[in-house]
């Protein structure tokens, strides 16, 4: 266990710490907020620019600065055929790329009184994020607030804004935003790779030809949530195990309740309060599932307090990680504690199994990369060594594939801001408190950007010397600047040790079983279908 030491001294401050409000909730929402996004499901005007800015620029020579009524899109009508006729929700990406062809780097959607506008050019992605101000705005999150309200709950980083997210945001960037944060869970994160290396083994061994591992995501997901975990709650939650522990099924079903209930928890948000009682469903599936999920971070956060006071009237040194050290300095109220907790597992979960799904399922797709991935690996590390967080700066084709699987497989294939200021965005007039719509699924696909754009080339990521910087605003899947992925670095350890692991370990193959998987968004983009891999042990 990576461990942080305190001793009593801090334990003064710790005991005055008292529970006053009751849990609180979180995460999708960002993940959401792709859907919604691309829905517009926030307000914005499409009001005249001031003054100030028709002229003199607008007479000169400098191009005109056009409104938002000039800016091209596709009518309410077609949207709204489109999503509630034709199954739009789970085609959003295809949708986002149909647009961008059609409309442009720049264009606005509308659902009567609402509009977004969606930014689909690198450079204009790259305009809105240098802009922004100290505390961004991702998207309209009153459900998500009056959820917490209604359970006097307190926010965590997704759904908090202003102030407070700033607050909570400068204590966990200290935390775990640089790789060498991160790099101390390293033997953690180990062992759950070696348990997700048994479970194939087993997994496989079901199967008639040895080889087979059916649908890899359920794999993934129980790797993702235990790794993820293993760094929040110090504690493992047993998903890899035979027998999963209850209190981790109930998790697990309050996760899938959001999951397969995601339409009609965005409705719950989009549904009026006066309708609530006309279609109650939405809304109090969405309730219940946070309820779930707050549940398990509270059972989990409390072991964890209960452990460390006993430890402390003991007299002994506590020893711990990232919950221990949020616990004992208090620099976050024990609500907040929760929130962020709460936030953070729904947010580390799904996105990173469905990443590691495809990374595989490319790779199976491409043995010869598979193949150039693992000279690479076996070249770099001794026979059977087990890589840390330090081998991976010399394992750039492992990063490499991360890096191309999440472009090709972007999980929020687009993302959004509510502008907070004035401003001009591709030559138009965009007012403050427009929901921006940030492209990236179409963007990753753009051959300005990355040319042969559908091909498989982790190795279009390597630098060829430190001036060259290959990333650009065309793929950020993490997002990017103050309000990007605060789990970044843990997602990455997690996924760069387990593919490491698996391809030195394994020939993975395409099953017989599995067709060609298409994507589809549903909250996230994930395999449209279910991807069954072999898992064919190396030659030594
Ligand atoms: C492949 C894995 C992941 C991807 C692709 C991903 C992607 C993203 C993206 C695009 C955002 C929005 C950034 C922005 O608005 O600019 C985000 C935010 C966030 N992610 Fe991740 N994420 C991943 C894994 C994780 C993990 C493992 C955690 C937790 C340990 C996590 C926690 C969060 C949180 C808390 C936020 C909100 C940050 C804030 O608003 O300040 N994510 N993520």
């Amino acid at each position: 266990m990576a461990m942080l030491h305190f001793t009593t001294a801090c334990w003064k401050n710790f005991q005055g710490d008292r529970l006053n409000k009751q849990l609180f909730f979180i995460c999708r929402a960002l993940h959401k907020s792709a859907a919604s996004d691309a829905l517009g499901i926030s307000a914005a005007r499409e009001e005249t620019m001031p003054e100030s800015m028709i002229s003199p620029a607008n007479v000169g020579e400098k191009p005109r600065i056009m409104t938002l009524k000039e800016m091209p899109g596709p009518s309410t009508l077609s949207n709204l055929i489109e999503f509630f006729w034709k199954d739009g929700f789970s085609r959003i990406h295809e949708i986002q790329m149909e647009h961008t062809k059609k409309f442009g780097k720049i264009f606005k959607s509308r659902f009567g009184p609402q509009l977004v506008v969606s930014v689909a050019h690198r450079d204009l992605v790259a305009e809105v994020l240098r802009a922004e101000g100290v505390a961004p705005q991702r998207a309209n999150m009153e459900s998500w607030k009056e959820y917490r309200d209604i359970r006097g709950r307190s926010t965590g980083l997704i759904s908090a804004e202003g102030e407070d997210w700033l607050k909570m945001r400068s204590v966990l960037r200290q935390l775990i935003m640089r790789p060498r944060d991160v790099a101390v869970f390293s033997d953690d994160v180990n062992q759950v790779v070696d348990d997700l290396i048994k479970r194939v083994l087993i997994l496989r061994s079901q199967e008639s030809d040895r080889a087979t591992v059916l649908n890899v995501n359920d794999l993934f997901f129980k790797y993702a949530m235990e790794g993820v975990a293993a760094i929040l709650y110090e504690s493992r939650l047993g998903c890899l195990e035979n027998q999963i522990p209850l209190e981790t099924q109930d998790y697990i079903s309050a996760l899938h309740l959001m999951f397969s209930s995601f339409k009609t928890t965005m409705y719950a948000g989009a549904i009026p309060k006066w309708l609530r009682p006309l279609i109650p469903k939405p809304w109090e599936e969405f309730c219940l599932s946070w309820d779930g999920l707050f549940k398990f971070s509270r059972i989990h956060v409390d072991k964890r307090l209960s452990e460390i006071k006993a430890q402390l009237q003991r007299g002994e040194e506590v020893k711990g990680g990232l919950l221990t050290h949020m616990l004992i300095t208090k620099e976050m109220s024990r609500e907040e504690i929760y929130a962020n907790l709460t936030e953070m597992l729904l947010a580390g979960v799904d996105t990173t199994s469905f990443t590691l799904s495809w990374a595989s399922y490319l790779l199976a797709r491409h043995p010869h990369i598979q193949q150039q991935i693992f000279t690479e690996v076996t070249k770099t590390l001794e026979p059977g060594a087990v890589a840390t967080a330090d081998d991976i700066s010399r394992l750039p084709l492992i990063r490499g594939l991360v890096k191309e699987t999440l472009r090709l497989f972007p999980v929020l294939p687009g993302n959004g801001r509510i502008t907070q200021d004035d401003l001009v965005v591709g030559g138009y007039f965009i007012p403050k408190g427009t929901q921006l719509a940030l492209c990236h699924y179409s963007t990753s696909f753009d051959e300005e950007n990355f040319p042969d754009s559908l091909d498989f080339q982790p190795a279009r990521w390597i630098r060829k010397d430190s001036t060259d910087r290959v990333d650009n605003f065309g793929s950020i899947p993490f997002g990017y600047g103050i309000r990007s992925c605060i789990g970044k670095r843990i997602a990455e350890l997690e996924m760069h040790l387990a593919l490491t692991r698996l391809i030195q370990r394994f020939h993975i193959g395409v099953s017989p079983l599995t067709p060609d998987v298409k994507s589809k968004t549903h909250g996230l983009l994930c395999p449209a279908g279910p991807i069954h891999l072999q898992f064919i042990d190396r030659e030594n």
